[in-house]
């Protein structure tokens, strides 16, 4: 879709003008040249763009005024081994948006919706992993997908003590989400169904 935009022609784009069409200059196509007061010597910026402002559809359901169950964790795995029963986390997918997920040790995988095979995410320092979860599988009408993924020991490692830290970013309460077969869902009607089946197995219904 990006490139469909971009590859149209000028006066196509400048229907979208983004001096035109928004105020403060925050919603609309900005052409090649436009700012050419960042470069002072005359020549024109090498770049186009498309802006669009904070209060866009998603940005309107995840309003930081408004009630979420957005929060940030911290998880200990005491110990990733091969050998040892019951390590890690099951598959799943997320509950809200996005997640940003920290971590420094191995044992993250997602499930490759190309080859339907299990494949480790190798940390990188200074990086975080994005998880897009149900919720804005939900609200892009399945643009975006939310990936199954697990930790699991890593082959032939033993792992003490992996720390992760997530920040679960997740739609305001009464946000209205359509789910694949047409149910409509509130938010924290999917949250509390979730984590319903999460914990099944250890509490009393
Ligand atoms: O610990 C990790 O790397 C993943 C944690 C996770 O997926 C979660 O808490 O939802
Ligand atoms: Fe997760």
């Amino acid at each position: 879709m990006v490139e469909e935009f971009f590859d149209l022609e000028n006066a196509e784009k400048m229907k979208y003008d983004v001096d035109e069409i928004g105020p403060w200059k925050l919603n609309g196509y900005t052409p090649f040249g436009r700012n050419k007061g960042l470069v002072g010597d005359g020549k024109k910026h090498g770049v186009e763009g498309y802006t669009v402002t904070a209060e866009d559809f998603l940005a309107l359901k995840h309003r930081p005024s408004l009630a979420s169950t957005t929060c940030l964790t911290i998880q200990r795995y005491p110990l990733l081994s091969e050998k040892s029963a019951n390590a890690g986390l099951a598959s799943h997918t997320d509950v809200g948006s996005l997640t940003i997920l920290f971590c420094g040790e191995r044992g993250l995988q997602a499930l490759s919706p190309d080859t339907k095979e299990w494949q480790y995410v190798e940390p990188k320092k200074g990086c975080a992993v994005i998880n897009v979860g149900d919720s804005l599988r939900f609200l892009s009408n399945k643009t975006f997908r939310s990936a199954l993924h697990r930790v699991v020991p890593y082959p032939g490692m033993t792992i003490k003590n992996r720390f992760s830290c997530a920040y679960f970013i997740r739609p305001n309460l009464d946000t209205e989400l359509l789910d694949e077969d047409w149910n409509r869902w509130k938010s924290i009607d999917w949250h509390v169904r979730k984590y319903k089946s999460y914990r099944s197995a250890t509490t009393k219904a």
